[in-house]
């Protein structure tokens, strides 16, 4: 094939596709036999997106006559996709490394949450933080999920509570899915928890009247892009009545359910969100066997978090019987000033040796479910013609040692894609 291209990743010793026909997402079968070919080749066109993979004499055969920007030789390595990660809280300002402490010394999230700490404390220093720092602190987090092999990643609000800060968070995010190379997925999560001064009714009269309006007047005229409506769905935050009433008016306005449920307490969280038709719940410590058949029919993703589990030394949420039951499991890091890890694939070694998941589970978690649970997965989480060119190379022959090295990924990693761009490559110690 002549013609010029931008990208040949050549003769890997394994390329993980995760899936090649198309699939939306895959159930536990799926995730077992996941694609990988060895010796393997990836072409990315001019356009940022998948242009051909196969073995790597086909290809080299195929495109003996084009040109390419940039050719990198993949021998002895491996490819994956982007890492996708489903949920985020990365836009803050203030340090919590005293509750880390208080947490180790005994004190549960929601000790610390009623005593005003928590999120309040986090509320607290965001509202009083400019813009232009926000950004900053954010820009930062951001490269450093790049780094980990992070290129899709869903980012909340919910530190403002207000609608002045709730939208200057949302402006935070816009910008940077405006300059930054990161692929952003927006959501609104002005019901994070109840601000100082209002009750859980009041907080919710004000989402729904004041919030969703304005947010919907900016979506439209393309100032900002939300994708995704959330609410904290807890015992003393949001109870299911207020849960269902927002969610509700935030898919009236257009966007996706996608919300925090069944995480410290069995609330119902799964049985609402399929019924309203949710993208997607996170957390699920607490789910039913109700809830986990609802969300299996419903298509609902389970966003699991295992950082907020191991860091709040929580029961896990139960993966196995999840996917056994047919339910569409993805991964998020849940980063936020609680769980300090942005860190995907520290996420899937915690999900495959506190969840029990598979390597291949966890990776198709973290790539094609986590994609799916944005609504995202027709453009990432696999590699395969037509979608777009984002993906990792390892400095391994295996890709299993992605997730099998603790804290590995630092060196492992050599270098990070997006639309065919390389936008990260590890330089190893200087003189080495
Ligand atoms: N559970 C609610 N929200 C976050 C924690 C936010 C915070 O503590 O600042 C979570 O997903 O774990
Ligand atoms: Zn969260």
């Amino acid at each position: 094939m002549a013609g010029e291209h931008r990208l040949l990743l050549d003769n890997a010793q394994q390329l993980v596709l995760v899936c090649t026909k198309g699939e939306k997402y895959l159930l536990q079968a799926g995730m077992q036999d996941l694609a990988v070919l060895d010796n393997a080749s990836v072409v990315i066109g001019t356009d940022g997106c998948v242009k051909a993979v196969g073995h790597a004499d086909v290809i080299r055969q195929q495109f003996s006559e084009a040109s390419f920007e940039k050719i990198i030789d993949c021998s002895g390595k491996c490819i994956l996709p982007g890492l996708v990660d489903a949920h985020t809280h990365p836009v803050w300002a203030g340090d919590r490394v005293h509750e880390f402490a208080m947490k180790l010394a005994g004190a549960s999230y929601m000790d610390i949450h009623q005593a005003g700490g928590g999120i309040h404390f986090t509320v607290e220093h965001t509202q009083k933080a400019s813009e232009e720092e926000l950004f900053n602190t954010f820009k930062h987090r951001l490269l450093r999920m790049l780094r980990t092999g992070t290129t899709l990643v869903e980012c909340k609000s919910g530190y403002g509570l207000n609608l002045e800060t709730e939208l200057k968070m949302l402006r935070v995010i816009e910008q940077a899915r405006r300059l930054l190379d990161s692929n952003i997925s927006s959501t609104y999560c002005g019901a994070h928890s109840v601000p100082k001064g209002k009750n859980a009714t009041e907080a919710t009269d004000d989402i729904i009247s004041n919030h969703l309006p304005k947010l919907k007047e900016l979506n439209l005229n393309g100032e900002i892009h939300v994708n995704n409506i959330d609410v904290f769905c807890e015992k003393g935050v949001f109870d299911l009545n207020c849960t269902r009433r927002i969610l509700q008016a935030g898919k009236g306005i257009g966007l996706q359910i996608n919300f925090h449920g069944d995480e410290l307490h069995p609330m119902k969280s799964a049985e609402l969100g399929a019924e309203l038709g949710a993208q997607a719940i996170s957390h699920l410590e607490e789910i039913s066997d109700e809830g986990i058949a609802a969300m299996a029919s419903a298509k609902c993703a389970a966003v699991l978090l295992p950082t907020t589990a191991y860091m709040l030394r929580l029961k896990q949420p139960q993966a196995r019987k999840m996917l056994k039951e047919g339910v569409i499991v993805a991964l998020g890091s849940d980063f936020n000033p609680n769980a300090y890890c942005y860190s995907m694939p520290m996420v899937m070694h915690l999900a495959c040796v506190n969840m029990k998941m598979s390597m291949k589970e966890a990776l198709a978690a973290a790539t094609i479910n986590a994609a799916y649970a944005l609504g995202r997965s027709h453009i990432h989480g696999s590699i395969e013609n037509g979608k777009q060119g984002d993906l990792i190379i390892i400095n391994s022959s295996r890709w299993e040692h992605l997730i099998y090295q603790f804290g590995g990924h630092q060196e492992l990693i050599e270098y990070v894609i997006v639309k065919g761009k390389v936008i990260y490559k590890n330089e190893g110690i200087m003189g080495y």
